[in-house]
């Protein structure tokens, strides 16, 4: 007779170990709960194995050739410039195994008996069935089991050919060839910085808008920085088959033509990771994806004791929106039924090209103005040799409250940094004139899209200001 496997109890269940996961279960841990943790492998985070860190591993070699070979700009002749493929990709990989180590150590510091190394699924509305045969019986179970890529068809038929984010940071050397299908965050990023090393990209999308740009003046900006290194063809069905090179690439739509690339890197999105976790058993009720019902402001699920956190939720996919979910999900989760509702941050993206595209907050509200600069012409733009690039903010009427921005800039991310800062904080385009603007900054490049806001509404331009613009600012 074989022995019964144990139940384990707890008060919350956190499933998966991502970045999502580990904050729900720090949070409800540090707010008194018995917690576990739950996942198969506990190899670290997506963001340090196969997301942020790697690619922006490669982004970094990519931005290291680039400022190489554009030195001749300021009289500096670097000679040939060769790029090591083998050696880039060797870095790559060594720094994106010691972020994962330490995100590995870091869950070892996790006190003894709250991880337990099982895949689960549901088997009621608070108990969990782990592939090894234990049940865990939970007061509440947060779901944080993250995305995976989309592989559809053709492309599935492609085999090693075909790369995705779990595959492609293994590339022992750079391919000659790339076709990168897809033009999100993954997509541009890549092929950039792929272009950039010396493979010969080309990026195809269905869509006719790169990176979901709201704005047209900086989706042309993005075109064009994009298109010096990569053949772009956007609105296109694309269609792949096995050759002798590795694959054979044929698009139609918005101009057609056939090329043949070692490898295909397919960045076409990533489905929140729901199979196999019978949600039906924790009788939740789901969007036409799947996806369970919830309030991002608590992340619950419905008037269940299941929370959602991280990709999984597919709200805002991202890494500073996956820890915030994550403690909000772990904070609530041991406190049920007491749930607090918490304000979420405006959205906030950043795509890492160069230079780097930012989307923040809304676009339109009733009574929308916008204010417009260009960094074609910024001074400190030109000193440096990067003039190029295009701001668009966008305000409330009628107190020119700002709302959003879409922006490709130099110093872009930092940019994006300050405007989030003073959106979230619900700060007007006055406030932010009547700040100081160091000179020559990149900074000063918000002056004139701010100045635009104050004139379009019938907010005054702060009375002490100045309003000219120094040299080239
Ligand atoms: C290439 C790439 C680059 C990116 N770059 C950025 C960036 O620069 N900035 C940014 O903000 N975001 C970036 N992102 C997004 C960011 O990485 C994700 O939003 C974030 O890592 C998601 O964390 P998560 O906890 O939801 O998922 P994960 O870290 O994937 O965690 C999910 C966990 O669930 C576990 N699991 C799955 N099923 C089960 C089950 N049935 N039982 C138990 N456990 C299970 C898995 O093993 C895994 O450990 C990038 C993503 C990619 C792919
Ligand atoms: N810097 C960052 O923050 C960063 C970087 C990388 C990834 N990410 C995260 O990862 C997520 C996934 O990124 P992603 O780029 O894979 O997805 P995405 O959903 O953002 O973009 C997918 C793109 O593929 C296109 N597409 C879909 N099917 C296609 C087809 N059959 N043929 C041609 N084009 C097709 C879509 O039109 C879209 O432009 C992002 O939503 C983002 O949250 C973030």
């Amino acid at each position: 007779m074989s022995a019964e496997k144990p139940v384990l109890s707890c008060d919350v269940a956190v499933v998966g170990a991502g970045t999502a996961g580990l904050a729900a279960e720090r949070s409800a841990r540090k707010n008194g709960a018995k917690t576990l943790l739950i996942d198969p492998e506990f190899i670290g985070t997506l963001c340090a194995n196969y997301g942020c860190m790697p690619s922006k591993l490669v982004i970094a070699a990519a931005k290291a050739r680039h400022e190489v070979a554009r030195a001749g700009l300021f009289g500096i002749d670097a000679g040939e410039v060769r790029v090591d493929g083998p050696a880039v990709m060797n870095r790559v990989r060594e720094e994106r195994d010691r972020f994962a180590r330490l995100t590995r150590e870091s869950i070892e510091d996790i006190p003894k008996g709250i991880r337990i190394r099982a895949k689960a699924r549901f088997s009621g509305s608070n108990t969990l069935a782990l592939d090894d045969g234990r049940t865990v019986e939970a007061k509440a179970i947060v779901i944080a089991t993250g995305s995976a890529p989309a592989m559809p068809t053709p492309f599935d038929k492609l085999g090693a050919c075909a790369l995705t984010n779990r595959t492609i940071f293994e590339l022992e050397d750079l391919p000659k060839s790339m076709a990168v299908v897809g033009s999100g965050p993954i997509g541009l990023e890549l092929a950039q910085a792929f272009a950039r090393l010396g493979t010969k990209v080309t990026l195809f999308d269905q869509s006719q808008r790169m990176g979901k740009v709201r704005c047209p003046k900086v989706h042309a900006a993005l075109c064009a920085v994009i298109e010096a290194d990569v053949d772009v063809h956007l609105g296109v069905e694309v269609d792949a088959s096995p050759c002798e090179v590795g694959a054979r690439v044929a698009w139609s739509g918005n101009g057609s033509g056939e090329i043949e690339v070692e490898k295909v890197l397919v960045a076409v999105g990533r489905p929140p990771v729901l199979d196999g976790l019978d949600l039906e058993k924790a009788g939740l009720e789901c969007d036409e994806h799947g996806v369970p019902l919830h309030d991002r402001e608590t992340m619950r699920c419905g008037g269940s004791s299941v929370f959602l956190a991280g990709d999984v939720a597919a709200d805002v996919p991202l890494l500073h929106e996956a820890s915030h979910d994550g403690a909000i999900a772990g904070r609530n989760a041991s406190a049920l039924p007491a749930t607090i509702s918490t304000e979420r941050y405006v959205n906030f993206a950043i795509t890492f090209t160069e230079p780097p595209l930012v989307s923040i907050g809304s676009a339109e509200e009733d009574g929308a103005v916008t204010g417009n600069a260009s960094f074609d012409d910024q001074g400190r733009a030109r000193v440096e040799g990067r003039n190029e690039g295009e701001l668009t903010l966008y305000a409330a009427a009628p107190d020119g409250r700002l709302i959003g921005a879409d922006l490709i800039a130099p110093a872009g991310e930092h940019l994006g940094h300050i405007l989030a800062w003073a959106i979230q904080q619900g700060q007007t385009a006055t406030q932010l004139l009547e700040m100081p603007f160091y000179h020559p900054t990149i900074e000063e490049g918000l002056k004139s899209a701010l100045r635009t806001i104050c004139a379009s509404t019938p907010i005054e331009l702060p009375a002490d200001q100045d309003t000219g613009t120094p040299s080239g600012g």
